[in-house]
């Protein structure tokens, strides 16, 4: 694979992982539910990521995740993989995703411990060395902050493409974007971005992660438009129809993030069923009824427009 110029750039569909009744990994339902998006108009798909419920794969799983993906996909866009948890495991998912032609990973946090940033140094490192030829985005988030040091140590890497805020630090990014603009692409990697885009842009941020997307993908593209238009108009509509209601939903309980995903495809008919795996939790009955008021007085207001023939 050659030296890339740089990680996607627009609106990141970050698939779930959806699972049967039973609990196993729904291989068909991922197919659809990836090329809707891909149909929706994505520009990059992050596969097995946190959105993907990436801490409850196994590694079979895992590897079912990236080929669906990649079949789903069929080349339209580019597909990041999610890798992570302890250092071990990581390399090996980093070459998984190099065999399977992943244009890049999404660094995740290393499992449980907090280290000094000199071990996080390290564990980049380490797994920067394992995939020369993927691109790396550092994904700020938990017990994962790269300071800036850590950052302009690991820049000596040419792997490194990315850094994907977590953490709504806004200091730190603002650090990090006057020093590193040019070097490394920039994206909102909040858990539901679309709230905070209008702080990102100014630093130069317009590439995101976007929750939604996976069940109002047309939506997400008006907001997403508008965004970069400068129409704060049909903004401020979005923020109060759609974006503010869901995200005070979102924030009610942990796992939502997940969960929450997952209720929204079922309510607009995708094949995803609610199944999570703990320690993430089902959408409540009552949140559920308040997505499905939501989702209804969206879709009735922002129509998905029908694809010309
Ligand atoms: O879905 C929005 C955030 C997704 C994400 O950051 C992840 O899945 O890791």
């Amino acid at each position: 694979m050659g030296q890339s110029t740089g990680i996607a750039k627009g609106i990141l569909g970050f698939p779930v992982a959806p699972f049967t009744e039973t609990g196993r990994l729904d291989e068909q339902a991922l197919f659809e539910n990836i090329r809707f998006l891909v149909e929706g108009g994505l520009d990059a798909i992050y596969i097995a990521c946190g959105s993907g419920e990436f801490q409850s794969l196994d590694r079979a799983e895992y590897e079912v995740m990236l080929d669906t993906a990649f079949e789903a996909v069929a080349g339209k866009v580019p597909i990041y993989t999610g890798v992570g948890g302890n250092l071990r495991t990581a390399v090996e998912l980093a070459a998984v995703s190099a065999e399977k032609g992943a244009a890049g990973y999404l660094l995740l946090p290393p499992y449980l411990i907090h280290g000094e940033q000199e071990g996080l140094y390290q564990y980049a490192k380490e797994i920067f060395d394992n995939a020369p030829t993927l691109d790396a985005i550092l994904y700020q988030r938990d017990n994962a902050v790269y300071s800036i040091d850590t950052v302009r140590r690991l820049t000596a890497y040419p792997q490194l493409k990315g850094i994907k805020d977590g953490i709504g630090n806004m200091e730190l990014n603002i650090c990090l974007t006057q020093e590193f603009k040019g070097r490394v692409d920039f994206l909102n990697g909040m858990p539901m971005a679309e709230v905070t885009m209008p702080a990102y842009l100014p630093l130069g941020i317009t590439t995101y992660s976007s929750a939604i997307s996976n069940y109002i993908p047309h939506i997400s593209r008006l907001y997403y438009e508008s965004l970069l238009a400068g129409d704060q108009s049909t903004l401020d509509d979005l923020y109060a129809d759609v974006i503010l209601p869901i995200n005070r939903i979102r924030k009610q309980r942990k796992g939502y993030a997940v969960a929450l995903i997952k209720a929204g495809m079922e309510i607009i008919g995708l094949s995803t069923r609610g199944y999570v795996r703990p320690p993430v939790v089902p959408v409540t009955k009552e949140h559920y009824k308040e997505m499905e008021q939501i989702l209804a007085k969206a879709l009735e207001k922002y129509p998905q427009k029908q694809k010309t023939p």
